[in-house]
C-alpha cells in the first residue's frame, strides 16, 4: 500500500513487521530444541538488528571536538540553541571554572528540545557521556593504574529523512549565521592557552575561557598621542579588508610591544582586545615542545583574534634548545629526530607571514619584549612588525590618568599633586609601582602621602645607585676592575 506522498503508510508498515515477526518466533521454537540459550540470544540479536523496520529519520551527530581542533558547529549549536530557545530549556547543568567569574550555565545530560524550521521539524539532543581511560603505570605498585575521566559531548540533530538536503544546505548553515550574530551582539572575548588532553598525554590544543581583563585604552596610563595613533592604527586597519585585497597583502597586523616590566605591555594587550572584540591566542613558546605542534597550533587559531608571544627574547632562549642548536651545529648527523627539532624565530616568523596568515583573516599578532636590544633582527626587520610601541616609565600624563582611574581625583582637587608630578619628573618609576601604591588603601589622601614617601625613598635608592655607578666607573678608567655588568651594584672588582 503506498500513499499520495509516495512511502509506505504505516499500516502496510506495520503488518509487514508484523509478519516478519511470526516468522523469527517460529525459527525461534525450532532453534529451542538444538542450541543452548546463550548461542540463541546471540543469532536473534543480529537477525533483528537486520530486519528491524527501516528508519525514516536521519540523525546528525556534531560532536564537541573534531581531532584535536573543536568543531565550529558544534559551538554555533551551543549558542544557538542556548539563546535561541532558552525558554524551553528547564534542565540545566551549572559549573564554574576556577579562573572564570560568570557560573557557567550548559545544557543538562539527554537534554532534548524540537526546533521547526520553514515547517521542517528537527530534534536536538544533548548527549554527554564520561570517558574513563585506565592509564598504565608499569612498577608503581599499587598505583599501577590510574583511571582518567572525562567528558565526552556531542548533539543529536534528527529529522525526517525527506529533508535531508534542506536541513544541510539551509538549516545548519542557519544555525552557524545566527551563532555568529548572536556571538557578535554578546561580544564575549575568549582568552585561549595552551593545554593538553590530559597531563598525561603530549597532544596540544587551546582550551579557552571568557576573557575579563578589565583593561582599556582608558584605563592605560600613556602618551595620549601614542594611544590614539594606536586606535587609529586598529581602526584604519579593520576598515582595510578591500584595500588589502588590492594590493595582495595578507589582512594582518603585527605590533611590537617593547619596555621594562610594569610598564603596561600586556596591559596595552588587554586593551587592543577589548576595543577588537578580538579573541586572545596566548601562545608560550616555552610550553610547545616540537615545531609540528607549533605549526598545529598556529593553524587552529581562529579569525578576528590576536595572537600574543610575550617575552620573545626570553621563549627563543630556552637552555635544552640552545644545546640542541649547538648539538646540530657540531654533529649534523646527531640531529634530534625530525619532529623535534627546535624552531627558530626567522622559522617561526616565515610561518606566520607565509602559510598561517594566508589561512585566515583579520588577524594580529603581537610580541613583547623588555629588552628590544636582546632580540632576533629578523624581528626588528622591515615590514615585519608594522608598528614598534614604546612602553614607558611613568609620565605626568600617565599619573593623571591612574589618579582618575583609582580615585576619580583630578589635579585641582589634591594638594600633593603638584609634588607628585615633580617627583615623577626626576625618577623612572613604572606605572606598576604607582598602581600599587594606589591599590593600598581606600583613601585617596593617604594615599597620596604614601606615594610621596615612595617616590622620594625611590629617588634617594636611585642617586645611591648613580653614585656607586660613578664609583665604578672611577675604578674602571683606573684599569683596578676588568669587568662590570649593566647592574651597577653587582659588578665584581678585581683589585
Ligand atoms: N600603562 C599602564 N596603565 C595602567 N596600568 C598599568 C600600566 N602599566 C602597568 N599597569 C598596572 O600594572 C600591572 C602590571 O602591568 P603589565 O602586566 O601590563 O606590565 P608589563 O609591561 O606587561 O610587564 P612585564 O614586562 O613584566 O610583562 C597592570 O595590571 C596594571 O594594574
Ligand atoms: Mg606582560
Amino acid at each position: 500500500m503506498v500513499n499520495f506522498s509516495g512511502l509506505p503508510s504505516p499500516l502496510s508498515i506495520f503488518s509487514a513487521y508484523a509478519s516478519m515477526s511470526a516468522s523469527i518466533m517460529l525459527f525461534q521454537t525450532m532453534l529451542n530444541q538444538v542450541l543452548p540459550h546463550q548461542a540463541q540470544d546471540y543469532i536473534f540479536s543480529k537477525i533483528r538488528h537486520y530486519f528491524k523496520p527501516l528508519s525514516s529519520t536521519i540523525t546528525l551527530v556534531i560532536e564537541e571536538r573534531d581531532g584535536m581542533s573543536s568543531n565550529e558547529i558544534y559551538e554555533a549549536a551551543e549558542i544557538y540553541l542556548y539563546h535561541k530557545i532558552t525558554p524551553e530549556i528547564d534542565l540545566f547543568k551549572l559549573s564554574k571554572r576556577p579562573k572564570e567569574k560568570k557560573l557557567r550555565v550548559n545544557f543538562a545530560k539527554s537534554w532534548k528540545t524540537t526546533d521547526i524550521f520553514e515547517g521542517v521539524e528537527v530534534i536536538w539532543r544533548f548527549v554527554s557521556e564520561e570517558c574513563k581511560k585506565t592509564l598504565t603505570f608499569p612498577g608503581h605498585g599499587d598505583f599501577e593504574n590510574d583511571i582518567l575521566a572525562s567528558e565526552k559531548r556531542h548533539f543529536e540533530l534528527c529529522f525526517d529523512k525527506k529533508y535531508k538536503d534542506k536541513v544541510l544546505n539551509y538549516y545548519v548553515p542557519l544555525v552557524l549565521r545566527e551563532a555568529n550574530v548572536i556571538k557578535a551582539e554578546k561580544k564575549v572575548v575568549k582568552l585561549h592557552t595552551l593545554g593538553s588532553s590530559s597531563s598525561y598525554s603530549s597532544a596540544q590544543f587551546w582550551d579557552s575561557i571568557n576573557f575579563e581583563h578589565p583593561s582599556t585604552f582608558d584605563t592605560l596610563a600613556m602618551d595620549a598621542g601614542l594611544k590614539k595613533a594606536i586606535i587609529e592604527d586598529l581602526d584604519r586597519f579593520l576598515r582595510r579588508k578591500e584595500f588589502y585585497k588590492k594590493v595582495g597583502k595578507v589582512w594582518k597586523r603585527g605590533y611590537l610591544l617593547y619596555g621594562p616590566p610594569g610598564t603596561g605591555k600586556s596591559s596595552l594587550i588587554a586593551a587592543m582586545a577589548n576595543y577588537l572584540k578580538f579573541d586572545i591566542f596566548d601562545l608560550e613558546l616555552a610550553n610547545v615542545k616540537r615545531d609540528s605542534d607549533l605549526k598545529k597550533l598556529l593553524l587552529r587559531t581562529t579569525n578576528k583574534s590576536i595572537l600574543v608571544i610575550e617575552d620573545i627574547d626570553c621563549s627563543m632562549e630556552l637552555p635544552d634548545r640552545r644545546k640542541t642548536a649547538s648539538l646540530s651545529n657540531i654533529h649534523a648527523d646527531a640531529r634530534p629526530p625530525r619532529d623535534q627539532q627546535q624552531f627558530t624565530l626567522a622559522g617561526l616568523l616565515n610561518f606566520i607571514d607565509g602559510l598561517w596568515s594566508s589561512c585566515g583573516d583579520e588577524r594580529v599578532i603581537i610580541f613583547t619584549t623588555n629588552n628590544k636590544d636582546k632580540i632576533d633582527p629578523a624581528l626588528l626587520r622591515p615590514g615585519r612588525m608594522d608598528m614598534h610601541i614604546h612602553m614607558s616609565y611613568l609620565t605626568i600624563e600617565g599619573f593623571t590618568v591612574l589618579a582618575k582611574n583609582y580615585f576619580k581625583v583630578h589635579d585641582h582637587q589634591n594638594w600633593h599633586f603638584t609634588e607628585i608630578q615633580q617627583l615623577i619628573e626626576s625618577v623612572q618609576v613604572t606605572p606598576a609601582e604607582v598602581a600599587e601604591e594606589l591599590m593600598k588603601s581606600n583613601n585617596a589622601k593617604m594615599c597620596f602621602e604614601r606615594l610621596v614617601k615612595f617616590l622620594k625613598r625611590k629617588r634617594m635608592k636611585n642617586e645611591e645607585t648613580e653614585e656607586d655607578g660613578r664609583h665604578v666607573l672611577e675604578l674602571f678608567k683606573t684599569k683596578r676592575i676588568r669587568s662590570f655588568d649593566n647592574k651597577m651594584n653587582s659588578a665584581e672588582v678585581y683589585s
